[in-house]
């Protein structure tokens, strides 16, 4: 399903992409918003920040949770497509970034996603008459237009319509009955 990411090399066809981001110190921290709640696009992120915190988490039944800098340690974080590839196993987790009163804060992430012309679906050793497919096939490129386009409605546009026959993927929270 997924020779792409084989040892074979193809690997090497992947399209990572780094982002920094920069926060500047807010003297009104709560009026503003540093990066808005959203989910990650690609397979996996893996952020560093620096010694300040900012990046939040939500938590059904808790809300935001704040995940603290921890020194040398690396944030991943699950994107959309491992949530597709994992049919839902692997949920792709809503975040945003808060500004600090007093500190500027930086991040890096290096988002990893696939070839952009490879078609992600999920696997199939996840897949039986029991636990069908609960995505349909889409490139990387296809679903950032999608994503770019219909932002935190994205996963739910390229949801199949199995919840008629009473399969929930019960990580998707944007979910919504198609059809
Ligand atoms: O700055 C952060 O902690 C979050 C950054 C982020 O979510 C992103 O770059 O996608
Ligand atoms: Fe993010």
């Amino acid at each position: 399903d997924i020779k792409w990411a084989g040892p074979t090399g193809e690997l090497k066809e992947a399209c990572p992409v780094l982002q920094l981001n920069s926060y500047p110190a807010c003297p009104d921290p709560d009026r503003a918003m540093g990066l808005a709640a959203h989910t990650d696009s690609a397979l996996l992120t893996i952020l560093h920040q620096n010694n300040t915190s900012g990046l939040q988490v939500q938590r059904e039944g808790t809300g935001w949770v704040t995940v603290p800098p921890i020194r040398g340690a690396l944030v991943v974080n699950v994107g959309d497509l491992l949530h597709i590839l994992s049919n839902g196993l692997y949920s792709s987790v809503l975040h945003r970034a808060m500004v600090n009163r007093t500190q500027h804060r930086l991040s890096v992430a290096y988002l990893y996603g696939p070839p952009s012309n490879v078609r992600i679906s999920p696997l199939s050793k996840l897949t039986d008459s029991c636990h069908p497919p609960l995505y349909r096939p889409v490139t990387w490129s296809e679903y950032l237009g999608t994503k770019a386009k219909h932002f935190n409605k994205a996963l739910s546009l390229v949801r199949l319509c199995a919840r008629r026959n009473g399969f929930v993927d019960v990580n998707d929270h944007n979910s919504v009955l198609v059809g």
